[in-house]
């Protein structure tokens, strides 16, 4: 695909995901909008990881879109194409499972899942991690913020071996707060 067109998707990917993540906010005390995160996400690929593969940037702007709005598979199918739709399913969570169950299992896959999978993954990790330690989001105690790298810490366990920037990124951040990796 020309260089021309790989940008015309990447927009019509930040067009769709802002649309369908217009009323969310994220958990910060500022209430930034959510959007900021997918598109961050994408950021993070492309300017730390080195990653320019547009169906892993398409898939990381669309990468909640499933999990945290109506949007279905089908659609994304339908909008765009398979290949891109099934790797946002490889890094949505299962509603459907209690949150136990949702945090086991995404340690559990994470080894299982494709290259640009965990390359989503790893970024989506970063991006969360950084976000905790600029700011913590409305409730949490310190307690569950530790928590959430120590989980972290074990997800991304699973995805290493894949980006050295982004994982060596993540080692900065878990050294920060003092998690064994
Ligand atoms: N750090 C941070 N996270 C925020 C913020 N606003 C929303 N989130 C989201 O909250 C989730 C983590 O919160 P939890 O309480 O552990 O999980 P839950 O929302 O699924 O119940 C992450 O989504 P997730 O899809 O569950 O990601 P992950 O847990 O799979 O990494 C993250 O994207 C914020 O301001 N700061």
């Amino acid at each position: 695909m020309a260089e021309s067109l790989h940008v015309a998707e990447v927009i019509r990917c930040a067009d769709f995901a802002a649309i369908k993540h217009k009323d969310q906010r994220r958990k910060d005390p500022e209430k930034t909008p959510y959007i900021n995160h997918p598109i961050g996400v994408a950021h993070i690929l492309t300017h730390e990881g080195g990653i320019t593969d547009l169906q892993v940037i398409q898939a990381a702007l669309l990468h909640d879109t499933v999990e945290d709005t109506e949007t279905t598979y089908e659609e994304l199918v339908d909008v765009f194409g398979k290949e891109v739709a099934d790797l946002v399913m490889e890094v949505t969570d299962d509603k459907n499972l209690s949150k136990q169950e949702r945090k086991q299992f995404q340690i559990e896959h994470a080894p299982h899942t494709s290259h640009k999978a965990k390359l989503v993954k790893l970024a989506d990790k970063l991006y969360n991690l950084r976000d905790l330690s600029r700011t913590t989001p409305e409730n949490w105690t310190a307690e569950r913020v530790q928590e959430y790298f120590v989980w972290s810490s074990k997800c991304v366990a699973g995805l290493r071996g894949t980006n050295m920037k982004l994982e060596d990124a993540l080692d900065a951040v878990f050294k920060q707060k003092g998690v064994k990796v």
